[in-house]
């Protein structure tokens, strides 16, 4: 099905809040990929600080300054973006919808905001590529144990014109998630997000047939040289010689990685607990966020994730600094309940409340925006 022509009347009765996004996605998913999706790490706790922190902070508005044009432009690694929100690396969307990241990839480029295609993607790097013309798109690795496979990625993603690398570093291990393991549910077992290693020449050179025909021995492989736990600062090196595009790092909250992030001359960070899906216990990334942005003092972009729900939640993370903010679950339920529609409507009112919520602070750009506007 092609949500691009869900009927108008099915249009306008899509979701505004973050919640009822969540429900009907519930209501349309089956319970094991539903809770893969919402579920968190342990009891949850980082999930509900991430959340519970953002509200924390308020927003002290200003009056009388003149908000009629507001322009929520950024700037970002030498180019310019309409919006500081970008679509976050969410692997497996198959399990949301058909289409997956081709639906979302579309509704990102339709806003001209830009889609992290993750290494988990349902779709090939080249395919989600194939449906968004010349529009911004970032490719997020998970580094394979295998050093050729990941350099194979990474020339793979500047051939088919992704323009960042965006290397996640909180997921050595896939986190302790109960709803998972009581629902006996894994995408992988079921052959969704692997599309990546299947369509791989260097991969598939390991085989000894192609995957379409022997699944279980390409599982194993791949359950083999899937994610390396043992990366070190080192090797960042290797990753450096082997593209020339920006490389962000995912999922620091340390001020101290920060710096040495910095130090080892990346070309930004994202402050993000991986929606607190990883380590349960972590610290909100919206309060590791003023310090992370301290320590890098304006001299690389540090964007964010974690909790992200509405404008005024993407307001107060620009005021504590951040660049631009990644956008994750609720795209995610946008695709489960209406496709590539659904999507687009997530992200129009994201973009909608975020500009209606900069005039009411009493600012007219995103670049004006600065810390005294939100306290504690
Ligand atoms: C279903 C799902 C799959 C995800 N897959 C990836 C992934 O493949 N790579 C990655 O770096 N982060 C992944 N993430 C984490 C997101 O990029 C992001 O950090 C997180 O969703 C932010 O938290 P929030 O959704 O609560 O705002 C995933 C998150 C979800 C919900
Ligand atoms: O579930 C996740 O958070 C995640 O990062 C992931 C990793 C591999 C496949 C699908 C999702």
């Amino acid at each position: 099905m092609n949500n691009q022509v869900l009927p108008e009347s099915e249009k306008a009765m899509l979701p505004f809040t973050h919640r009822e996004w969540e429900r009907r996605a519930r209501e349309k998913l089956e319970i094991g990929p539903y809770s893969f999706i919402s579920g968190n790490a342990g009891m949850g706790e980082t999930a509900n600080s991430n959340r519970a922190a953002i509200k924390e902070w308020k927003i002290v508005p200003r009056v009388f300054r003149d908000v009629e044009k507001r322009d929520l432009s950024i700037e970002l690694l030498e180019k310019k973006f309409s919006t500081p929100i970008l679509l976050a690396p969410i692997g497996v969307q198959k399990i949301m919808h058909p289409e997956g990241e081709l639906a979302s990839a579309r509704a990102a480029a339709d806003s001209r905001i830009p889609f992290i295609a993750s290494t988990m993607s349902s779709y090939s790097m080249e395919e989600i590529a194939s449906v968004m013309g010349d529009a911004p798109r970032w490719f997020q690795l998970y580094c394979s144990k295998d050093k050729e496979i990941t350099k194979s990625f990474i020339k793979r993603a500047e051939r088919s014109g992704y323009s960042a690398i965006v290397i996640t570093l909180d997921s050595s291990v896939m986190g302790w998630r109960v709803q998972d393991l009581e629902n006996n549910y894994s995408p992988f077992r079921l052959g969704i997000g692997l599309a990546n290693y299947f369509s791989d020449s260097t991969f598939c050179s390991k085989l000894v047939k192609p995957p379409a025909e022997d699944f279980a021995a390409a599982f194993s492989i791949f359950s083999k040289i899937n994610t390396s736990a043992s990366l070190t600062w080192e090797d960042l090196e290797f990753l450096r010689e082997n593209t020339k595009l920006p490389i962000l790092l995912k999922g620091i909250v340390d001020p101290r990685d920060a710096k040495l992030a910095l130090d080892h001359g990346v070309d930004g960070i994202i402050v993000s607990n991986h929606g607190g899906r990883q380590l349960d216990g972590s610290i909100a990334a919206i309060d590791a966020l003023p310090k992370v942005c301290y320590v890098i003092g304006g001299k690389i972009p540090v964007l964010m994730d974690s909790g992200i729900r509405t404008g005024t939640d993407v307001i107060k993370a620009l005021a504590l600094g951040a660049s631009a903010v990644l956008l994750g679950r609720p795209f995610a339920y946008g695709l489960a309940v209406a496709g590539e529609e659904g999507v687009k409507q997530v992200i129009r009112n994201l973009i909608t409340e975020t500009e209606v919520s900069l005039g009411l602070s009493g600012y007219h750009s995103i670049k004006s925006l600065d810390r005294s506007l939100v306290v504690k």
